[in-house]
This record gives C-alpha cells, structure tokens and sequence, in this order.
C-alpha cells in the first residue's frame, strides 16, 4: 500500500484513517467513510485498485469533479476514465466493462442506467470496490440532496461480494444512518473523523453589498492574488456574480465567471481556465459547489450567507487542500436571512422543507456569532470541541466585552411580554417605539417597554438577539417557513435575577457588526486585507528561495500547457516550495521530496533538477541541503500498473520480478526454484510480458542482455541484407559471435513495439552509449565507476540495480559493478546496489554507518552513491536516518 502512494502519489505516509479505510476495503469490508472536506477520501478508494489491480468504479454527483480527478489521476500514472453525459470516447465504456481502467468514474444517472452485462462483464474482468462519493446526497437530511443517488441500492444485487464505500464530509448522524440504510451497506466499518481544517482561517463580516464595497473587496482580492494561488468568489445570485466579475476584470484582475445560465459550454471553458491557472480568480454561484478539487486554493469568499451550514462547511472546505494556511471569509446582509422561502422552494417533501430551514438557521447563526467560529462549525457537526481556536476573526481580533446585561434584560422582556409569537423583528420594532399597525393592533405601543431601545439601531438589536440565542437565553422555532422567537428556561432564569431587582450582570462579547454599528468599525474589508495571518514559520522561505519558486511555477505552467493539463496536477504548490528550499540536484533526492511520484520522476525530473541546480548556482545557493534530506520522508518501490490480465503465471511472475523487484535474469531464474530455469527462458518470458504491454525498463533490460547501441546498429545492418527478420539463425550468422541470439530477440522485440527511436535513438542511447563508449574504469578503480554512477541519468541508473555495469560491448554479467574491490573480492566485502538491496531488506532499518560497516571494503562515497541511486530509484527510502526497503 505504502508503495503505490509513493509510486503514485508521491506520498510517503497515509494520512489519519486512510490505511485503516484500505485494509478493510481490501478484506472486502463496506466502509461508511465521514472525513473533513480535503482530508484525504480519494486515496481510500483509488488505492485498493492500485494494489489489487481490479477496477474501483466512483460514482461521483458532478462531472466537472470527476474530469478533474481523472486528469489528475492520469498524470500520476494511474488509468483513469468516466462515463457520464460529456464523455466524447465512445469506446471507454467498452474498454471499462473489460477492467482497462484502474478508477472508473461515473455520474449516478449512468450507474443505474448501464445494463447488468456491463457489470457482470466488469465484474468478470475484476472489480475491487464500488464507491459512492459525496453519499450525502442520499439523504433527503442531507443538503444536496440527488433522487438518483436513492437508486444505488440497485447495484448491490449487481454486485455480488463486492465492497461499498460510501464517502462524505458533511454527514450528521442522522444522514449517516440514511447512507447507510439506502446503500444497504452490511455491517460496516464506520469512520467518522474530526471535520476540523486547521490550516483554514475562518472570518465573517456584515457588508452592504454597494459598489463601493465591491471595489473594496476587488481591492484585497487583488492583493492576495500577489502573494500567489487561486481565489473562488461564491455568489448567492447570478446577478452579484456578474457585478462581482465586472469589477474584477475592470481591475485588471484575470478572472473567471460560472453560473447556471451558462451554457456547458461556457461553463466548461471557464472552469477549464481555473484549474489550469490561467486565471486567479473564479466568481461562481453554487453551481460551481462540490465541482471543484483544485488543491492550491488560497481563499474562499462568500459573498452573501449561504444557504446552509454543511454547504458552507464543503464550499469553503474547496479552500488549502493541499494542507497550506488558506483563509475563508464570509460577507453576509441581513438581507440575506430573509431568503428561506427560496431555499425551501425546492424541498422534495415536508422533512426535507424542515432540513433546509434547519441548516439555514444554522448558517444564519455562524454568521452573528460573537465567539469561535471553527467551534460553532465542529460543534454543529457533533465535535465535541470545547476550546477557541485561535485561527478565526472571532479569536483573533481584539476582545471587546461588555456587560450587556441592561440591554439584555430588556429584549428577553420585550419578546416575551410580545408573547414569543414572532420573530426578531416586531420585538425590536417595539423598543424603537414603532407604531406600525402591527403593533398597534396588538396593543404593544402600550408596553412599558414601548420606545426604550431607541439608543440602538435595529441590526445592533438583532445582533444582540443572535448572540442571546447563540447563549441559549432565547430559543427559535420553525412552523414551517416561519420562525417564531420565544425565551428560554435559561433565559427566563435571567429575567427572574432582574425581577429580583439584583440584576446580573451578563458579560458577551461583541459582534463586528455591533462594534461597527457603534461607530468603533473601522472599513468593512479588512485592514490587513484578506489574509490576516501571513505565512507561518515553517512557510516561510528566503527570498532568493522564494524567486526559485517563482521560477519553478513557470517550469509547471509551460509544462502543463505543453500537455494540456492542470499545473497542480503535475505536482502540487508546497512540493514546489520544497524543491526552493532543499534545491535536490539529483534523482534520489528529488525523488525524497514529498509529493514527488514515479510519474513525475520519469517524466519531469531532469528538467526540474536542471532548473534548480542552475538557478542555484545564479543565485550562489547550495544544493541538496543534507538537513533537509533527513527531514522529509521518502519513496516506496514501484507497483506496476498496467498488467495485462491474460499474461501466463510463469510469465508474469518472471516479469514482476525482473520489472519490480529489480532481480537479474539470473536471480528471476533460480527464484524458489530447486531446478533454476535458462535465463534465456527468463528473457523470453520478460519479452513476452513487453510484448502483452507491460511497462518495461528497456534501458536496464538492454544493459543486461548486453544490447548496446552499436550492437543494435549491426543487428539492423544484418536485417536489412537479409531483406528479413523472420528467422533468427540467418541474422545471427550474419553478425560477430558476440552478438548473442537474446541480444537479436531483444532488438527484435523493441522493434516490434515501435520503441527503436526510443530505445536506441535519443534520451536513451544517452545513457547506454554513455556507459558503452566510455573506457570501462570498472575493475581496477572502482571509485572512477562511483563517479560514473552518481551522474547517470536516471534510466541509465535504473539499469544498475542489480549491480551490474554495462562497459563496452562486454555482457553484464561479466562485469558485476563494483566499488573499489577486484571482482574476487565483491562477495566477501564489496558493496553493489543489489547486495545493499539485500542488506536492507533482511533489516528493519539501517542506517548509513551500518551499511558503510558491512561493506568494509568499499569507499564510503561509493556506498553513499549507490544508496542514492537506490532511493532515486524508489527501491529504498530513507526514514529517521535509517534506510527501509520499500
Ligand atoms: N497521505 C497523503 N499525504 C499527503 N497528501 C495527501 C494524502 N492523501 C491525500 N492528500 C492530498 O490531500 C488533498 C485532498 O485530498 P482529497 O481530494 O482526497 O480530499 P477529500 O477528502 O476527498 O475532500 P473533499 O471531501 O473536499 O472532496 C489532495 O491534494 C491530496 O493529494
């Protein structure tokens, strides 16, 4: 498991639950899976495929969503598609239902609409896992609630014995009984983690939605899009969105729109240009919810209450999912909380009418709340979490408490001498001195208390009023779309201390908008801008670091936009920040930096290494900072991916061994065998193996078979004046008797595969021809070979895993590497990579010294570059100065 996260992923360890959600998905468990938005779900359920080498179907509620995740997915080397309304690719829902793919996405409508042979054909090609993303919108509780998602069940009798995982992060006990009982799950094994996000800032502030405020708010938009990373703008209302974009772009700021009344089109374009950077901001309405998994979101505004708590909690939850500090602001107007009939507009029944007002109510109060807003939130999710955080607006900024007793008594009596009937309004109305033929009718211009607030405006009462139900001293409650506020038993205790005439005294603390209210507030954004807090210490680096990164960003873009994808989804902003900081120059240890894959690695490392070592030297930094290298955690061994399932036992297994485990032919060969097979045979099955497209290591595979690039250019001679390659014998007799009948195999293979210009043209003729042209410094000097090792590139080190050393046109096996030693010596005290390899793995851990002890005939440097190579190589890793095998 650890090895396909870092093989993958990138990642060196599983996050809190992860592994425990794998293993039990592995022993075929249902899983109810209720974690933090952006703690880390995905990896539940795009593992076990990885590990099992079965399809997982996702059946995910927003095709954006799952767009994204398979370009992401894609880039990390896994196989990857969706089925869904959008899906041009007539021909994936074929190859799905033939287990091509490692995750397979699909919308609700399509996984109860496929005919039961897609499932039993893909049930037949292997199938590790069904799982149901988002699964609140199962649940008429939930607040997104899908009629299709109550059709799921359907598949349980599809899908004999296969694991169902359900998965949210917005799930109250009573929505995860719903899950549970919809999906049918059995027995399963349940996670609830914390829903906290301790890396966001949360901040609210009442606005007034002028233009002014706009501008203002564009202002610190601006701002924040210097210090780098993305920004979403939720609207309640398309009209806003547009007012919004327009300020925006009037200001010069490179921004996006998305709303409902957009054509897919245009909705697809925009979202498009968001994920790829090509713009930093996206205003959107809700429509954009769930849609998106961009992890370098650094701010997250909402402008304008939203409609309930959970849809806060997930919309804001878009924000820092890559774990970097990222800060969520809310802007609410009283306004705003008139909108429930609205919302309830599209209730589905009455208990899902009572949700929506519920859940409203809720947003309504995190709003007006005077304390910890992460407690409010955690509390709401049923988190016992008893201390402030100290990360919100409300713990942040200066306390301002008051004894607010005085005015206190007065509302509590106010609403109940009006009879608890109404809402906030009319009570309020009365202490103003209103007249209104309300108030008249019901004789409360009679009240004693008539016109005795009159020192406050309206909102500064109605703030007091949240902060009294926030306090539990009033209490609210809903007839349908009408809410009525009556006073508590808590609250009717406190009017009784008044009574009593021994008032006591009630210290709160003071809303923003009461402060502002009372002439104290300063202007409606925030001074310091959006972002209060600033980089951390462990974020912040240098500012030489910092124009690296800048650099390394554009490295990112032009790639990306060379392959059509998303920045982040060829790796992510703090993975960047790290290679500024620790500037690896070479393979091994840019492949210990977290988040660093084998996708990656193969794919963008030397342009990477290249960029920072050559910035580095620019800016007289050094390399490879050894602190550093220590201090992150490292690579597993690579899983093979693409194993074609029809691929023989003896075959395969010759394969896996010879690809993943790195073993020679020779090791492959008498591999628990008590009569070793020809390492002939090996190669042949290896071949084969290439040929039914497996991936293959063809530059450690030539290296072995003693295919150099002069060799291939004799075998191509020998070809071509034979006018055919259809049998081995004449072209054999046709070259010196060097050349051996695997090397002729091997070429033919590559050929066959169209891989020749690969292979023997370009990147790689670099590295065989680098070791076959050089004077073969092996035998005599082993720490001239050292050298050669340490600036390989990395597919020329990849062919030395097993110790061996192509030099001329001589065949491995007769120049086994070493490091210093004759060839004699090697088994007694000489290190090679593979007897390193197998000194690791008979420990647990060891650190250099031990391994520089063992071999104690070999040079320090050299086993030091042989460990390198091995780390580079994802075959070890380094973890607490000891090295583990992967
Ligand atoms: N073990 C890990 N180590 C480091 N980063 C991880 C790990 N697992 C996941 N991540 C990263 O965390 C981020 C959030 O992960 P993911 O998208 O799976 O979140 P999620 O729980 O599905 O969130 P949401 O409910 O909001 O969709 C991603 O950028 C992902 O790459």
């Amino acid at each position: 498991m650890e090895a396909a996260l870092k093989t993958y992923f990138g990642f060196s360890g599983f996050r809190s639950y992860q592994r425990e959600i794998i293993q039990k998905v592995l022993e075929g468990r249902d899983c109810l899976v209720v974690m933090a938005t952006g703690s880390g779900k995905s990896i539940c359920y795009q593992i076990p495929p990885l590990v099992t080498k079965k399809t997982a179907v996702v059946v995910s509620p927003l095709l954006s969503l799952m767009q994204d995740q398979v370009m992401s997915l894609k880039q990390h080397g896994v196989k990857s598609e969706y089925l869904g309304s959008t899906q041009t690719d007539i021909s994936v829902s074929g190859q799905a239902e033939k287990g091509a793919f490692d995750v397979l996405y699909m919308t609700p409508e399509k996984a109860v609409s496929l005919p039961s042979r897609f499932w039993s054909n893909l049930q037949a090609a292997g199938i590790c896992l069904l799982a149901v993303d988002e699964a609140h919108c199962i649940s008429e509780w939930g607040h997104d609630f899908r009629t299709e998602y109550k059709q799921l069940h359907m598949l349980r009798d599809l899908l004999v014995g296969v694991p169902f995982v359900a998965l949210t992060a917005t799930a109250t006990q009573r929505v995860r009984g719903d899950i549970a009982t919809s999906l049918t799950l059995r027995n399963p094994h349940i996670v609830v983690g914390s829903f906290d996000r301790p890396n966001l800032f949360y901040g609210v502030k009442s606005c007034n939605r002028s233009m002014a405020f706009i501008n203002e708010l564009v202002k610190d938009v601006s701002k924040n899009c210097t210090v780098g990373g993305s920004t979403i703008i939720y609207c309640t209302t398309i009209r806003e969105t547009e007012q919004v974009h327009e300020a925006l772009v009037a200001a010069g700021i490179k921004s996006s729109i998305y709303h409902g009344r957009m054509g897919n089109k245009a909705r697809e374009e925009s979202h498009r240009s968001f994920v790829r950077d090509e713009v930093l901001v996206m205003v959107a309405t809700i429509a954009f919810g769930m849609g998106i998994d961009k992890p370098d979101v650094r701010c997250v505004i909402h402008y304008g209450c939203p409609k309930s708590l959970e849809s806060y909690y997930q919309e804001s939850g878009r924000c820092g999912r890559d774990g970097l500090p990222s800060v969520c602001w809310l802007y609410y107007q009283r306004s705003d909380f008139m909108k429930s009939d609205f919302y309830c507009a599209e209730a589905k029944s009455q208990t899902h009418r009572k949700a929506i007002m519920e859940s409203f109510m809720a947003a309504q109060k995190y709003c007006l709340l005077a304390t910890c807003h992460r407690k409010f939130l955690l509390q709401y999710f049923g988190e016992d979490r008893t201390t402030d955080c100290g990360n919100c607006e409300n713990c942040t900024r200066t306390k301002n408490e008051r004894d607010l007793s005085k005015e206190s008594f007065l509302l509590l009596s106010c609403i109940k001498s009006c009879g608890g009937r109404w809402g906030l309004n009319l009570p309020i109305d009365v202490l103003r001195g209103s007249r209104v033929k309300k108030i008249v009718e019901n004789n409360f211009d009679k009240l004693p208390l008539h016109g005795r607030g009159k020192d406050y405006p309206p909102n500064w009462w109605k703030a007091l009023g949240g902060l009294l139900l926030a306090h539990d001293y009033l209490k609210e409650t809903v007839h349908d779309t009408f809410r009525s506020i009556s006073v508590s038993p808590n609250g009717y205790k406190l009017l009784s201390t008044a009574d009593k005439g021994d008032g006591a005294s009630l210290f709160l603390q003071l809303t923003a908008e009461m402060i502002e209210l009372e002439g104290h507030g300063g202007s409606q954004c925030k001074e310091e801008g959006l972002n209060p807090l600033g980089p951390s210490e462990s974020e912040k680096i240098s500012e030489d670091e910092l124009k690296i990164y800048q650099v390394l960003l554009n490295v990112r873009m032009q790639l990306a936009q060379d392959i059509g994808t998303a920045p982040y989804a060829i790796c992510g902003d703090q993975t960047l920040r790290n290679f500024a900081k620790f500037r690896p120059s070479t393979i091994a240890r840019l492949a210990n930096i977290d988040g660093v894959n084998q996708h990656f690695i193969s794919h963008y490392g030397s342009i990477f290494i290249q960029n920072i070592t050559q910035l580095a030297k620019e800016l007289n930094l050094p390399v490879d900072d050894l602190s550093a290298v220590e201090s992150i955690p490292a690579a597993p061994k690579p899983t093979q991916n693409n194993l074609p399932r029809s691929l023989g036992g003896a075959k395969f297994c010759s394969w896996e061994l010879w690809q993943k485990m790195k073993f020679s032919f020779q090791k492959v060969a008498h591999y628990r065998r008590a009569v070793p097979i020809k390492e002939k045979t090996v190669i042949s099955y290896i071949l084969d193996a290439a040929r039914d497209g497996c991936e293959m290591d063809w530059s450690r595979f030539c290296e072995e078979v003693g295919l150099t690039h002069e060799i291939a250019s004799q075998i191509r001679l020998a070809i071509t004046k034979l006018g055919s390659h259809e049998k081995l014998k004449p072209i054999k007799d046709e070259l010196p008797e060097n050349v051996t009948y695997e090397m002729i195999q091997t070429f033919l293979a590559i050929e066959g595969l169209g891989l020749s210009d690969q292979v023997f043209g370009t990147v790689p003729t670099d590295g065989i021809q680098s070791k076959t042209s050089e004077a073969p410094k092996t035998t005599s000097n082993g720490s001239e070979v050292g050298a050669d090792v340490c600036d390989a590139s990395p597919l020329t080190k990849r062919g030395q895993t097993d110790g061996s050393l192509i030099c001329g046109d001589e065949p491995a096996s007769k120049l086994q590497k070493i490091d210093g030693q004759g060839v004699n010596s090697t088994a007694a005290t000489g290190a090679t990579e593979d007897a390193i390899l197998e000194l690791v793995e008979g420990r647990n851990g060891v650190s250099l010294e031990d391994v520089v002890k063992h071999f104690n005939g070999s040079k320090r440097e050299c086993v030091v570059e042989m460990l390198d190579n091995l780390e580079g190589n994802f075959l070890v890793y380094k973890k607490n100065g000891c090295y583990m095998i992967m």
